[in-house]
């Protein structure tokens, strides 16, 4: 299930607020500015190609695009097999900004994102059927854990797709990382 915890930038370990509801959860990040929606899931393979998973979500892709004025898309599709996972594990984990807004669609499996807002901090666990939105300038990270399983839809306004400006602040060592079973 889903879930967000929101602590002090201050303390990494007593959230202020933590929920597993969809609604407290879309309340929460909207009044930080942060959109989340649960999409209805689609038929797909087991390990689906991006042609499969855009195929299955054009019409909401086209939705968005028509909203946001996006150009591209993409997939990212990690297993636990795949041979680069500790690298890109390692890139996501540092705090980064986007010059763009921060678009996911997690066609399958999780991830966790972590928002810097502020005083506080947003930790998102992405599920699913979860879309998130993140506005642009916003200081955030992602944990995919030691044995990613994601497949996630990402838009982007840039055409030249994924570009991240690395912070340089070393927060996310202080922050919970994605838990094997914390899905459950
Ligand atoms: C869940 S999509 C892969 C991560 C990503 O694109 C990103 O920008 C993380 O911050
Ligand atoms: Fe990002
Ligand atoms: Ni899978």
């Amino acid at each position: 299930m889903s879930r967000l915890r929101i602590f002090s930038e201050s303390d990494s370990h007593v959230p202020l607020f933590a929920s597993r509801e969809a609604s407290a959860i879309a309340d929460q990040l909207g009044a930080a500015g942060v959109r989340f929606e649960q999409w209805p899931l689609r038929p797909l393979p087991e390990k689906p190609s991006p042609e499969q998973a855009i195929e299955a979500y054009a019409e909401d892709i086209q939705r968005l695009k028509d909203e946001g004025g996006y150009q591209a898309v993409d997939v990212v599709s990690l297993h636990p097999e795949h041979p680069d996972r500790e690298a890109l594990r390692k890139k996501f984990l540092n705090e980064h900004t986007h010059s763009e807004d921060e678009v996911r669609f997690f066609v399958a499996g999780s991830g966790l994102f972590t928002l810097h807002i502020g005083e506080k901090v947003f930790e998102v666990l992405c599920e699913a059927g979860d879309l998130i939105s993140v506005p642009h300038g916003t200081r955030h990270w992602f944990d995919m854990g030691p044995t990613p399983h994601f497949v996630a839809i990402r838009l982007f306004t840039n055409p030249a797709g994924w570009v991240a400006n690395f912070t340089g602040d070393d927060i996310a060592e202080r922050f919970p990382r994605f838990e094997l079973g914390q899905a459950a």
